[in-house]
């Protein structure tokens, strides 16, 4: 079995023995509909692309509802485009992970065309001039990482030929403009806050530069500004995609699809003609666009107004899922986890996160309206943290502890404080805190060192733990005071809102020697 066959019209019965979903549209109509009046460009060949923006739009062609495809741009790493998208006729298969240990097998078939966004390329750039010329052209989309949106002030003098994906993409709205100004959304999907302000932000710049050095006419920048005619949606977008799986690469070896190594390009992207992912998926997006939109509801995105994409934001941000992921990897990582889903089969964490979640977030959740959430955590909970076939790690969402803490767990206590609510309702949540100190020290529970994940404010933070040591015994744990009323990383000071003390004591708990950890957890979690 191999994805091309699709295209060779060569398909065995395996494919349907072996539990692979086929397209349910033709493919080929599809792909020159698409080609005569494209509606859609995505920018960003990666993983999550393919697991989920590409796979719902397949799912709207397989209900027979529509009948126009994606065009894949990448103007970052050329090689995923050669060496992952052309073998197969931009076909790949998505692996769907499900917690029950059910395995999802689909091909996707909605990429009708994947193009090198860059100049060098220069059939492949005259293809996109011409697609962002085309009256048909509804929205481009992103999936490029938050540096992706990076303006460089170098970048910002090479004029009209930008290296950067921003500059790029203003060179095409450029071409948008010149062929009579028509509308178009401009969609950030990457996870990040408000993310459409930082596409919008980053064309804006490029757009005013050049209408100072004389390169383009005012009118473009008053084009790119006009609501009317080009917006910037945000969005929100969950979905656990990790880097192909070498377990699932296996599984699809055994079932003999041939199309299944994977491949790590130069720069470093890791990438397979098949992507891994789990089934929960959220895509929330501002329903605010000028030309029309693909109808991609009929694959599950929710469109609602900017207010409650912000809102649902806040409540997986700071409540419902990475909370709990925090809490989990600090501790994870010093009890010796390398795995989430083995995590949560130890009940302490276990229990840890739920009391953190149900009993002292969740009073001061932000409700979105349009999604549950209590359905939300009860997912998380209950079907994607345990899902074993999930290659996620605490020592990756570990990385960067110090500039999550304030919107992980501040805001929950910011919320207490602003409604007067009693704060000895709040027990593991200081304890996530108190274990970061200890976190800190880099040694684990057994007492042996563990490597920290990166961080940038790592030695500073680690310079005022470093007077404590991990033993039975008395010591003075003053220096703690340097910590917890830093604001700037819980979001508080922890003394002015009354927890500074309670976490103090639960710090002298956790680092009292091998084995403290485990107890300290133990102890405050079964109470609660
Ligand atoms: N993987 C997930 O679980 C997940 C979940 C939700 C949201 N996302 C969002 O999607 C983004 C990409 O994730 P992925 O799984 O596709 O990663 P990936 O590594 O598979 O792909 C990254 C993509 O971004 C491009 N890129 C990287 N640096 C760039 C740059 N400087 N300029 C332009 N393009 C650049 C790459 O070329 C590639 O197309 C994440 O950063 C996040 O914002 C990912
Ligand atoms: O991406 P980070 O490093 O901010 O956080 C790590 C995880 O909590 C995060 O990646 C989640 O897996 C993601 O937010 C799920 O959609």
């Amino acid at each position: 079995m191999k994805l091309t066959d699709i295209k060779n019209g060569n398909l065995s019965a395996e494919w349907a023995e072996k539990g692979y979903e086929l397209p349910k549209f033709d493919v080929e109509a599809v792909k020159a509909k698409t080609h005569a009046e494209p509606t859609w460009v995505h920018f960003g060949a990666g993983n999550i692309f393919r697991a989920f923006p590409a796979a719902i739009l397949n799912d709207a062609l397989n209900s027979g509802k529509y009948d126009r495809g994606v065009i894949v741009a990448e103007s970052f790493d050329y090689e995923i485009i050669d060496k992952a998208y052309q073998p197969y006729d931009n076909l790949s298969l998505l692996v769907c992970l499900k917690s029950t240990g059910d395995i999802e097998k689909k091909v996707i078939a909605s990429v009708t065309e994947s193009l090198k966004a860059d100049y060098s390329f220069g059939a492949d750039w005259a293809r996109l001039v011409e697609i962002f010329q085309a009256p048909s052209l509804q929205m481009i989309s992103f999936t490029i990482t938050e540096k992706g949106y990076g303006v460089a002030p170098a970048d910002l003098e090479r004029g009209l030929t930008p290296v950067l994906a921003m500059g790029k993409v203003t060179a095409l709205l450029y071409e948008r403009f010149k062929a009579g100004a028509l509308p178009l959304t401009v969609q950030s999907m990457d996870n990040c806050s408000h993310n459409g302000d930082k596409v919008k932000a980053a064309v804006f710049a490029y757009a005013s530069k050049w209408v100072e050095q004389g390169l383009v006419p005012a009118e473009f920048l008053a084009y790119v500004k006009d609501e009317t005619k080009i917006t910037f949606p945000w969005s929100m977008i969950d979905k656990i995609t990790p880097r192909p799986d070498a377990k699932v690469q296996q599984m699809l070896a055994d079932d003999g699809f041939e199309d299944n190594y994977t491949i790590v390009t130069e720069k470093h992207t890791f990438t397979a003609p098949f992507v891994n992912a789990e089934e929960t998926q959220y895509l929330c997006i501002e329903d605010h666009y000028t030309n029309g939109r693909p109808p991609l509801e009929l694959g599950g995105v929710l469109y609602c107004d900017r207010e409650t994409v912000d809102k649902i934001e806040k409540m997986k941000v700071c409540t419902c899922l990475n909370p709990l992921h925090t809490a989990m990897s600090i501790y994870g990582c010093m009890l010796g986890y390398t795995l989430i889903s083995a995590e949560m089969a130890d009940e302490d964490l276990r229990a840890f996160i739920q009391k953190i979640g149900y009993i002292e977030a969740m009073p001061v959740v932000v409700d979105p309206g349009v999604l549950n959430p209590y359905e939300f955590i009860g997912a998380v909970i209950n079907r994607r943290l345990p899902n074993p076939f999930m290659p996620d790690a605490p020592q990756r969402i570990a990385t960067d502890t110090s500039q999550k803490l304030a919107i992980r767990f501040g805001e929950t206590i910011k919320a207490y404080e602003e409604r007067g609510l009693d704060k000895s309702n709040l027990v593991l949540i200081p304890l996530v805190l108190a274990g970061y100190a200890r976190y800190l020290k880099g040694i684990d529970d057994n007492g042996q060192p563990f490597e920290i994940s990166a961080d940038p404010m790592l030695a500073e933070l680690q310079a005022i733990v470093a007077p404590l040591k991990v033993e039975a015994g008395e010591q003075d744990f003053s220096c703690l005071k340097a910590l917890y009323s830093r604001t700037d990383v819980f979001g508080v000071d922890l003394y002015a809102v009354g927890l500074g003390e309670k976490i103090e004591s639960m710090a002298k708990e956790l680092f009292a020697g091998p084995g403290a950890v485990r107890a300290t957890l133990h102890k405050y979690t079964l109470a609660r």
